[in-house]
């Protein structure tokens, strides 16, 4: 894997490293040891896979809430979307700030995302499916949540968005005492 430090401290953006045969390709998509030269120290404790049926659905902008907060790691393997992290480490230099990666089946890129940031993404295709590594538990009175079109985060999504949950449609504006996370 090759591992590319984002603007946003702690972001890393993989590229696989498949071996390809006459058969086709294999590729390792985690290694401990590998992911402990970024500083990866932790368990993954929950593996999950989501599918979006609908190109321009927008999921996001989701994170848990101390002592919750975790790492997260995605990849797509169907589909493209684009992928979309905000930094709300109290303190950060760069907190509000975003960065954003194209994850598809055909550039399988992975995202890792430290604790204390937003995750979200927009599908740019009809049906995308996203795996990912969770480093800590689903804690479903811990989720936090960010409007997509917050204008204090500034994010352009590429295509207008067209389903999107109501839960997402109901996450509170973001104002100045917000102090992060
Ligand atoms: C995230 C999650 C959801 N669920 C359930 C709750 C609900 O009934 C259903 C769908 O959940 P949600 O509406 O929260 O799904 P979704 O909006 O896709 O939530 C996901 O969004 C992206 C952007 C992320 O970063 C993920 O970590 C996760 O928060 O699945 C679990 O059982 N376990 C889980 O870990």
């Amino acid at each position: 894997m090759i591992f590319t430090p984002s603007e946003l401290e702690g972001v890393f953006f993989i590229s696989l490293q498949p071996v390809g045969d006459s058969r086709g390709w294999f590729s390792r998509t985690y290694c401990k040891n590998e992911f402990a030269a970024i500083g990866h120290d932790k368990e993954w404790v929950q593996i999950n896979h989501s599918f979006t049926s609908q190109k321009g659905t927008i999921r996001g902008m989701h994170y848990q809430l101390p002592p919750f907060r975790e790492i997260k790691m995605v990849r797509c393997i169907a589909g493209a979307v684009l992928d979309v992290v905000i930094d709300l480490r109290e303190n950060s230099p760069t907190f509000l700030q975003h960065t954003q990666l194209e994850l598809s089946a055909e550039n399988r890129q992975m995202i890792y995302i430290p604790e204390g940031f937003a995750h979200g993404f927009q599908c740019l295709q009809d049906n995308c499916e996203l795996i990912y590594h969770h480093s800590a538990f689903y804690t479903p009175g811990a989720e936090g949540g960010i409007m997509y079109n917050d204008p204090l985060t500034g994010i352009e999504w590429p295509l207008a968005p067209t389903e999107i949950s109501d839960r997402d449609r109901s996450h509170p504006l973001l104002n100045k005492n917000f102090k992060g996370i």
